[in-house]
């Protein structure tokens, strides 16, 4: 933050958003004016059936795609008309991902695949930091081991660890409990939250889950595209209510 003054709590702002696939008769409109904003230090679930846009949303909002037109502000720096270089420097420093399958390189340990941002930033970890974060994601006896080593639950904990190692000014994560089981999923979730009230670290999410929207400050729910609806902290039934209404499962 040395020399920046943040003039607002928007960490993420993205307006008027369109993303078309491919061209002519088959061009799929996959974004069709998206505006999102997302509040620092708070846990953001975004929703919808599938097909209705939400990876993609995830993935520009994350500098890993481009829009075919709109603008993403990053910490207030637009991203969208970066270039390459440019970009990938502001996505070590600013922008954690957290994947469905996980991602890790398996030759490496769980400390080098944690550390791995920051080994390619060329910066050293905090070590106090480095000991808590891996003791609240439950590795610290798995730390020499290899992903294939490692169950999948073990595995996507050293990709959130991964993710909040370098301290980003926002973590997306797409469907991060897609690949578990109930129990596990319970567990991962549990992890996020408590990162967003430990560390007050700024979460985007995709789920299909209903327990993961149930602990989210904000749900956006997409559907074909654009963003139809928008809750608070919800309860749980209404959430169920939505999904159902949204016909997702
Ligand atoms: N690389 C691509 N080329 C062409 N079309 C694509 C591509 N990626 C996504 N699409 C299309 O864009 C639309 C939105 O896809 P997207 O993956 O963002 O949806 P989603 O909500 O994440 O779906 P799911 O829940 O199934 O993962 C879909 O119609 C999809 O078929």
């Amino acid at each position: 933050m040395v020399g920046m003054v943040v003039t607002t709590s928007e960490v993420v702002e993205a307006r008027e958003l369109v993303r078309v696939y491919g061209e002519g008769d088959t061009a799929v409109q996959a974004l069709r004016g998206v505006d999102v904003q997302i509040e620092a230090g708070q846990l953001t679930a975004v929703m919808g059936p599938s097909g209705s846009g939400k990876s993609t949303l995830m993935h520009i909002l994350a500098g890993l795609d481009r829009p075919t037109s709109g603008s993403v502000l990053i910490d207030g720096t637009e991203i969208t008309t970066l270039g390459d270089d440019a970009l990938t420097k502001l996505r070590r420093r600013h922008i954690g991902f957290i994947f469905q399958f996980f991602n890790l390189l398996p030759m490496l340990s769980a400390r080098d695949n944690i550390l791995l941002p920051l080994t390619i930033a060329g910066a050293k970890p905090d070590q106090q930091y480095f000991d808590d974060l891996v003791q609240r994601v439950g590795l610290t006896d798995r730390l020499e081991h290899r992903p294939a080593e490692l169950s999948g639950g073990q595995q996507q904990r050293v990709a959130i660890a991964r993710a909040l190692v370098s301290r980003p000014t926002v973590v997306f994560a797409d469907e991060p409990t897609g690949n578990l089981d109930s129990r596990t999923s319970g567990e991962i979730l549990t992890l996020m939250r408590s990162s967003v009230e430990e560390y007050g670290q700024t979460l985007v999410m995709v789920t299909h889950d209903a327990r993961a929207a149930a602990m989210a400050d904000r749900v956006l729910y997409l559907a074909d595209g654009e963003i139809v609806k928008e809750t608070g902290r919800s309860s749980q039934h209404e959430i169920l209510q939505i999904i159902d209404t949204l016909d997702l499962q």
